[in-house]
């Protein structure tokens, strides 16, 4: 297990880069705690691969150093930085039995055979393989192929970290729920540093401790799941988590007021913003209230998803989704009331502090 230190890493996979424009990565300055469970969440193409395959080795970032535990290993090669991986589809040997694929890793390090029957049986457990140890990987499905991949993932207990490239994407989605509950109890009871890239914000949240939120080459924001809900730092974290993710409107800040578009709403505090920036307005449809006082809105659609009503309004000219409870009465003339705590402002995208 190791702590893991992002020693202001950027990568470009054409050497003539010069612009910000050029990475995949940006500048990455970041130390992950040993025994971390760590998220890499964006869409495709942010960069989460660049980043994990820097992690393990396979991609030599064009600036910057990593470290495990203090020691730089930027110039080390994967093997010699001892993690395990998963990849997004399977890797594993087709004429060996699903037993001997889970053991092969430990067998490789010339581990007493006594461990590594406890082990291989701990795994099969874990990934409901039991009843096909003996059967050989041949012939077995894509999905459970990927569990004897994950498997020889988590078998050995010596390596510095374990990465997880997407590796639910064949597994069909029963198992993947149960698979990712699994994993969280494994890193309680095992201590791994873990590295989990996906673009599923469900997987990410119930998997990581931190999750590491990216988007065009960049890290927006690493928080709990409750912080990337309650104070995203990036109107693209705000989108992003959340379902319906954070509303956003522009507006104008007075003091501690915020203007949008005829209506003049009351602030927690007053936010210090530098002249010419782009403000906008945000706060989660879970905090917009749905009544008969405040300020007007238009429905223009109500979802009712059996446990909520999702209801989509016009508020000034902007869309502002509201999620309410699913014994809310819809008003013909709807209104809403914001609360205050809960707004946020955005100037260029990134949140600003608002002083009390
Ligand atoms: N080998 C490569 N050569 C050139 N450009 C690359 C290469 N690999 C990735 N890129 C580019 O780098 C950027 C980041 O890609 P990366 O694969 O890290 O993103 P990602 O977030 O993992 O996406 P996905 O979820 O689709 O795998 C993208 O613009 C991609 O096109």
């Amino acid at each position: 297990m190791a702590r893991i230190n992002l020693d202001h890493i950027r990568h470009a996979y054409s050497p003539k880069a010069k612009a910000a424009g050029d990475y995949a990565l940006k500048e990455v300055h970041h130390e992950w705690a040993d025994g971390g469970a760590y998220a890499l969440l964006g869409p495709s193409g942010c960069g989460k691969t660049t980043l994990l395959n820097i992690i393990s080795g396979l991609i030599h970032p064009s600036d910057g150093r990593i470290l495990f535990d203090g020691v730089d290993v930027t110039a080390l090669s994967t093997e010699a930085r001892n993690i395990a991986q998963v990849f997004q589809f399977p890797v594993v040997y087709d004429t060996m039995t699903v037993y001997d694929n889970l053991a092969f890793p430990l067998r490789n390090r010339h581990v007493p055979e006594a461990d590594v029957d406890r082990r291989v049986k701990e795994i099969l457990e874990m990934t409901d393989l039991a009843g096909m140890a003996g059967r050989r990987a041949q012939g077995l499905t894509a999905d459970q192929k990927q569990k004897i991949s994950l498997g020889r993932g988590l078998v050995r207990s010596d390596v510095n970290a374990i990465l997880f490239d997407e590796p639910l994407t064949v597994i069909d989605p029963h198992m993947k729920w149960v698979l990712r509950s699994q994993l969280k109890r494994l890193h309680r009871q095992s201590g791994f540093t873990m590295v989990y890239v996906t673009h599923d914000q469900t997987e990410a949240l119930t998997f990581a401790d931190k999750v590491v939120v990216m988007y065009d080459g960049e890290i927006v924001q690493i928080g709990t799941p409750a912080e990337l809900f309650e104070r995203p730092s990036h109107t693209f974290v705000g989108y992003f988590i959340g379902s319906p993710g954070m509303n956003f409107m522009p507006a104008a800040v007075n003091g501690s007021t915020a203007v949008v578009g005829e209506q003049t709403i009351a602030l927690n505090g007053a936010p210090t913003l530098a002249k010419g920036a782009r403000i906008e307005l945000g706060i989660r449809p879970e905090f917009v209230r749905l009544g008969r006082e405040g300020m007007p809105v238009t429905i223009t659609k109500v979802e009712d998803t059996g446990r909520q009503k999702i209801v989509r309004t016009q508020f000034c000219g902007h869309p502002l989704s509201i999620v309410a409870p699913e014994d809310t009465e819809i008003p013909s003339e709807a209104r809403v009331t914001f609360d205050p705590q809960a707004i946020g402002i955005y100037a260029d995208s990134w949140r600003v502090g608002q002083e009390g």
